[in-house]
């Protein structure tokens, strides 16, 4: 866990721009200056701003001068590349956790790329059978006065060229890939009604080339349909690069009504990737990305978020990054053999039970090895073992009608086969816990709490800081914690300072859970959880000190 430094952000960002401007404005030694001119007086320059590196000043009396204003505009960020990794943004001076980087509304969305039924107007789910169509161009709505709303109108010609009705979904039924090409005619439209966004399309990194050669259906189909059917006047070469642009870059948000659609930011594209991200992204009420750190990040570190979820296995991470982003993750957690301790995807020794089998590189097809007995299996094999104990405890009924005593065996048995932060004992502990909500005993409360807080400690490894998803989990291991005691102590066997102190540690995970979905954007949907966890901290508090004064009941 970070230290949470305590500072009020006033306190901490005159610390930023005294350091800013004392020891930051040096110039590297090989930046061009002879083209820039003093952002102040014009004269040439010999000194850029450290924060930004985007303003220019011929010394630092006019840099001093200059900061009142330029404070407003100097990013906390910038944006670098390199060969293997691409243009991608960094910390240009150190970022204290929580802080917020940025928000931007999306340049364009639309559908999911396979999606089921879908309003082209408002992109809420589709209903039923009896649904409305557009007049024009025949694709399904939610409504019929959704054919005038603006986002449609951009596609709407274009699309009802289709006189053959070959791309509108015909009927309710399966996700289908005839959505894929709505976001790329929005994306493409850009190019006749906003050149400086159409130049940021262009700008982003594309795969097209991949998709191509690979031959994959739903980009070929799509081009095509767009291309031929649709006879869009563009040349192919650039509907395939801004398709593959739009699946390297675009990502997943929710509607207001829950229904999956995805968005195009200018600046959050240029978000690299880590399984372990240190930004944290929302979507506020208003529909803009806020884009917030989630631990504190020195200057200079890239700025990661997560395109994978950060609780998949390795294999799946890697394979979704290989065929989809089109390069190997080489981040902490997929260069070190542990998963930074936590040996999420590997099994115990099947020979000498005392170790885990580590993957020897992390490529696919790679082989696991026991670093005790020398045991090695391939790839494939440790991947059908752990698949076929996933499939036993990924249904959502696998623990129904079991008692606390058999749950509790099951997860044991996990146990002894995984290490106790595997993703199989994070499906079965998840799965378990909903099913130990419906059931009020001691003993259940008691393998609540302990389930809650074991999952803390694994989510504060793969996701550490202020993630909205470890908020939930510190609330929930709070509450847990919470119920616990206040069990024990109804049923009279409680000693003291152990209530005590597990209050305690409850108040502690409470507050941060407070203060973690605190950090979400007003009216987002974690606003009332925020209300929840600071409620349960005063029912906390005011248990510990019945408790302190002797005169103790639990509410
Ligand atoms: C959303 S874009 C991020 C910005 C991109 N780097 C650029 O140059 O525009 C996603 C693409 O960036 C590259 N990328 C992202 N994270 C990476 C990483 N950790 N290592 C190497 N390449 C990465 C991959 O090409 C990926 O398909």
């Amino acid at each position: 866990m970070k230290d949470k430094g305590g500072h009020s952000s006033s306190a901490a960002d005159s610390h930023h721009h005294c350091k800013h401007l004392d020891a930051e404005v040096e110039i590297p030694k090989n930046t061009m200056v002879a083209s820039h001119a003093c952002g102040v007086c014009g004269t040439e320059a010999a000194l850029v701003c450290g924060g930004c590196s985007s303003v220019f000043y011929c010394g630092k009396e006019h840099q001093k001068q200059h900061w009142g204003s330029h404070r407003k505009e100097c990013l906390p960020y910038k944006v670098v590349a390199s060969p293997e990794a691409g243009k991608y943004l960094i910390a240009s001076r150190r970022l204290r956790e929580g802080q917020v980087l940025f928000q931007e509304f999306p340049l364009m969305m639309g559908p999911v790329s396979v999606s089921p039924l879908v309003c082209l107007g408002c992109h809420c789910a589709i209903e039923g059978t009896d649904f409305p169509r557009c007049p024009e161009c025949h694709w399904p709505l939610c409504s019929s006065a959704c054919a005038s709303s603006s986002v449609h109108r951009i596609e709407c010609s274009v699309l009802a060229a289709d006189t053959r009705r070959i791309g509108p979904p015909t009927s309710q039924g399966p996700p289908t890939l005839r959505y894929d090409s709505i976001l790329l005619l929005r994306c493409l439209s850009l190019r006749s009604n906003r050149p400086s966004d159409w130049e940021t399309m262009l700008d982003m990194v594309s795969h097209a080339g991949h998709y191509q050669k690979a031959q994959d259906t739903v980009h070929t189909v799509t081009v095509r349909y767009v291309k031929e059917v649709l006879k869009l006047d563009l040349d192919s070469d650039t509907i395939h690069q801004v398709r593959g642009a739009i699946a390297a870059n675009s990502i997943e948000i929710r509607n207001v009504d829950g229904t999956k659609i995805r968005a195009v930011y200018p600046r959050v594209r240029l978000l690299n990737h880590a399984c372990t991200p240190n930004v944290h992204l929302t979507s506020t009420k208003e529909g803009a990305m806020e884009v917030r750190t989630a631990v504190s990040i020195d200057k200079g570190e890239p700025l990661y978020i997560c395109y994978t979820g950060t609780t998949l296995p390795l294999w799946d991470r890697q394979r979704i990054l290989n065929d989809m982003y089109f390069f190997r993750c080489e981040c902490n957690r997929c260069t070190d053999p542990t998963e930074l301790g936590t040996h999420y995807s590997s099994p115990k020794c099947p020979e000498c039970s005392s170790r885990y089998l580590k993957p020897q590189s992390w490529v696919n097809q790679t082989t696991w090895e026991c670093d005790n007995c020398r045991t090695e299996r391939s790839d494939t094999e440790i991947q059908e073992h752990v698949r076929e104990w996933e499939e036993r405890f990924s249904m959502d009924d696998v623990f129904s009608q079991k008692s606390v005593k058999q749950i509790k065996k099951m997860i044991d048995c996990i146990e002894s086969e995984f290490h106790a932060r595997h993703h199989v004992w994070l499906t079965a502990a998840q799965a378990a816990l909903r099913e130990l909500k419906a059931i009020d005993t001691e003993h259940s409360l008691h393998l609540r709490a302990e389930l809650w807080a074991k999952l803390l400690s694994l989510l504060s490894v793969l996701e550490p800081g202020l993630s909205r998803r470890r908020g939930i989990v510190l609330l929930e291991t709070g509450i847990a914690l919470l119920d616990e005691a206040k069990s024990e102590h109804e049923s009279g066997n409680a000693f003291v300072p152990q209530l005590t102190e597990r209050l305690q540690v409850a108040a502690t995970h409470l507050k941060e859970a407070a203060h973690i979905l605190g950090l979400e954007p007003p009216g987002s949907q974690s606003a009332p959880l925020a209300s929840k966890a600071q409620e349960k901290v005063v029912t906390t508090e005011n248990f510990l000190t019945r408790l302190q004064e002797g005169g103790v009941r639990a509410e």
